[in-house]
C-alpha cells in the first residue's frame, strides 16, 4: 500500500518492505496482531517506541514514528517490518485509521461539543431530539459510545474523546448501522492530542469555559485554545453568549455562520420567564422575536442552558421548530445528571453522580428552587478512592436534609462496611441518619424513607453497569433496585408506568 497519498505530508521517510496488507493500526503494542501497524505515540508515562519489538513480536508489520534514531535502530533489528518516519504520529495515525476504515466521516454529518461543562448533557439532548425527528443519530463521550438505539459495548481508552484509531472504528460501526449523524464531546485534552484532527463537524457547539485542566494545559489562555481549535474546524458554529469565558473568541473569529442561544443577553434562541415544576421546567422560548411556551424534563438551571443549546443545533441543522417543541417532553438525557426517575410519579427521584463534597454541595444550591416536602439524600463513600474524602461527605450532607442514607460504592478491597463507617465517623449526629451497606438497598431505604410529595435525591458513581469488588467488576444495575421496590410499592408509581 502506498501511503504517501494517505498520509499526506506527514511522511519524511520510510525504509523496509512495504507490507502485504494492513489489517488494523494500534498505538498500543498490547492490542497489535498479525498484519497490524504499531504507532508509536510519546505519553505522559512511557514512549510508545520503546514497545516496537513488543508490537513486532506480536505481530505488527509496519511501524510509525516521530523518532528516528529508534526507528533505524529497529529497522536493523526487523528487515521484515516497514518503518515510516513522520512528522507527528497522531495526525498521521488519525489520516491512516480514517483511510483503513475507509472514510466514515464523510457519509455521517457530525456534531462537536466543547465547553467546560455540560458537555455530556448537551451531547446526550441533541442524540435524543435528533433520534426522536427521525434522523437517526449516535454518539461519543463519557456516557460511552451510542448508536441511536442503545449504548455500544465498546472498551474505552480514554475518558470522553477517543483516540482517532477507536474514533474512525466508532464512527465506522454506526455508518454500517445506516446512522447518519454522530454528536460528540470533544475536549480540550482530546482536540490538544489531535484525536479529532482529520474531521470536519457540521456543528460545533460551546457550553461555556472556566479553568479546569490546567495540571494538563498549564496556562488558562492554552486550554482556551484547545477548545477554539474545534471551531477551526466547522460550518457552523451554536454558542452560548451568557458565558464570558470564550464565547466573544468564537463570535470574533468563526467566518460561517453562528447561531447564539441564552437566557441574559440578546440571543437567536432565548429562554425566558422560567419555572420549575415537580415534572420538570417551563420557559418561555423565543425564536425570531416569537415566544412559545415551552416544557423541558430537565432540573437546575444549568441544564436548560444545556437543553437550550440542544435545541439550537437542531435549528441550525434545519429541524422545524414547531415539530421539535412537540418533542421536547420527551427529551432524554445522559444517566446520573439530575435524571428523573419518571417511573415514580407521586414524588421526586432524581439520580446524580454528585460523590465528592463539593458537588454535593454544588448539587444542594441547583436543587433549591425545586418545590418539595422532605428531603431524602442518599450518598456514598468510595472504596476505590483515597480514605480521607469520605468524612468530608458526610459533613457536606448534615444538616441539609431530612433524612440521609449513607452506602458505599466500589468498596474495592475494604468490605462496603468499612467504607460507611468512615463516612458515618464524619456526623456530628447521627439523628436520621441510616448506614446501609449495600448500594441497591440503601435506595431502597431511602425509597421507604420518602412520602408523597418529597424528593428523593440519589447520589453516587456506581450509576452505570457495575461495582468494584476486589478488584473486579461485577454487574449491578440501580434500576433492577427501583424497579423491584416498585413492584412492591405500586402506590409510588404513575399511572402511565404501571399500564405499560
Ligand atoms: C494524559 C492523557 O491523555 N493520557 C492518555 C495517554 O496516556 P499516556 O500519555 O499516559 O500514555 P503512556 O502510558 O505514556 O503510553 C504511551 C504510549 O505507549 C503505548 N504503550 C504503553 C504500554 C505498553 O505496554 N505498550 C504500549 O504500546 C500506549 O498505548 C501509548 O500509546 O494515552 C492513552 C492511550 O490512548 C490514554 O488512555 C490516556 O488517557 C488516560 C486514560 C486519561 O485519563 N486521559 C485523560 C487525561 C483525558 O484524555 N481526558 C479527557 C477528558 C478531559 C475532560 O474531562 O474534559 C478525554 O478526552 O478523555
Ligand atoms: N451548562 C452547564 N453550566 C454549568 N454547569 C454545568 C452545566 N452542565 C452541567 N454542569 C455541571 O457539570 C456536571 C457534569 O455535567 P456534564 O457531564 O454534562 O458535563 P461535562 O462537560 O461532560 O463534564 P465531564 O467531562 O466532567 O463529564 C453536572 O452534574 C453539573 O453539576
Amino acid at each position: 500500500m502506498n501511503l504517501y497519498p494517505i498520509l499526506h505530508h506527514q511522511i519524511i521517510t520510510q525504509t523496509g518492505p512495504e507490507p502485504n496488507g494492513i489489517t488494523h493500526i494500534s498505538y498500543d503494542s498490547r492490542t497489535i496482531g498479525n498484519q497490524g501497524c504499531f504507532i508509536c505515540i510519546r505519553g505522559e508515562q512511557s514512549d510508545g517506541h520503546r514497545f516496537i519489538d513488543m508490537a513486532v513480536n506480536q505481530g505488527a508489520v509496519q511501524v510509525i514514528g516521530d523518532d528516528e534514531e529508534a526507528l533505524h535502530e529497529h529497522a536493523l533489528r526487523h528487515p521484515h517490518v516497514q518503518f515510516v518516519l513522520v512528522q507527528e504520529p497522531k495526525k498521521a495515525m488519525a489520516l491512516y485509521a480514517a483511510h483503513l476504515e475507509e472514510d466514515p466521516h464523510h457519509e455521517l454529518s457530525l456534531i462537536g461539543v466543547t465547553g467546560t461543562q455540560g458537555k455530556t448533557t448537551i451531547t446526550a439532548y441533541v442524540r435524543s431530539l435528533l433520534n426522536r425527528s427521525g434522523i437517526k443519530t449516535g454518539s461519543i463521550g463519557t456516557a460511552g459510545v451510542w448508536d441511536h438505539e442503545n449504548p455500544l459495548p465498546l472498551p474505552k481508552s480514554t475518558p470522553t474523546t477517543p483516540e482517532s484509531a477507536d474514533l474512525f472504528d466508532y464512527l465506522s460501526r454506526m455508518r454500517q448501522k445506516q446512522i447518519t449523524s454522530v454528536v460528540m464531546e470533544a475536549t480540550s485534552i482530546g482536540l490538544d492530542q489531535d484525536r479529532l484532527h482529520g474531521l470536519h463537524f457540521d456543528v460545533a457547539v460551546h457550553s461555556n469555559l472556566s479553568p479546569e485542566h490546567l495540571d494538563y494545559h498549564e496556562t488558562f489562555e492554552a486550554y482556551k485554545q484547545a477548545k477554539l481549535r474545534l471551531f477551526d474546524h466547522a460550518e457552523t458554529a451554536v454558542v452560548n453568549v451568557d458565558d464570558d469565558g470564550m464565547s466573544q473568541d468564537i463570535l470574533d473569529a468563526f467566518t460561517g455562520p453562528v447561531w447564539t442561544y441564552g437566557m441574559n443577553r440578546e440571543a437567536d434562541v432565548k429562554a425566558e420567564n422560567l419555572r420549575y415544576t415537580k415534572q420538570g421546567s417551563h420557559l418561555d422560548l423565543i425564536v425570531d422575536g416569537v415566544s412559545h411556551d415551552v416544557f423541558l424534563p430537565v432540573f437546575g438551571l444549568h441544564n436548560v442552558y444545556n437543553a437550550i443549546a440542544a435545541i439550537t443545533v437542531c435549528l441550525a441543522k434545519g429541524l422545524g421548530l414547531r415539530s421539535l417543541i412537540s418533542r421536547l417532553p420527551n427529551l432524554e438525557g445522559p444517566p446520573g445528571r439530575l435524571q428523573l426517575i419518571p417511573e415514580v410519579s407521586d414524588r421526586l427521584m432524581l439520580f446524580d453522580f454528585a460523590h465528592t463534597p463539593q458537588t454535593l454541595t454544588n448539587l444542594f444550591h441547583t436543587i433549591k428552587p425545586l418545590r418539595y416536602n422532605r428531603l431524602i439524600v442518599m450518598v456514598t463513600g468510595i472504596g476505590i478512592r483515597e480514605k480521607s474524602l469520605r468524612a468530608p461527605i458526610a459533613e457536606a450532607v448534615e444538616g441539609r436534609a431530612d433524612e440521609i442514607v449513607v452506602t458505599a460504592d466500589h468498596p474495592g478491597d475494604e468490605t462496603a462496611e468499612a467504607v460507611v463507617a468512615d463516612v458515618m465517623a464524619g456526623f456530628r449526629s447521627t439523628k436520621n441518619v441510616h448506614p446501609v451497606a449495600y448500594r441497591g438497598e440503601a435506595i431502597q431505604k431511602a425509597m421507604s424513607l420518602s412520602s408523597e410529595g418529597d424528593l428523593v435525591l440519589i447520589t453516587g458513581i456506581c450509576m452505570e453497569d457495575f461495582r468494584i469488588i476486589n478488584g473486579e467488576k461485577q454487574p449491578y444495575y440501580d434500576y433492577d433496585y427501583v424497579r423491584d421496590f416498585l413492584c412492591k410499592h405500586p402506590c409510588l408509581k404513575s399511572k402511565v408506568a404501571s399500564a405499560n
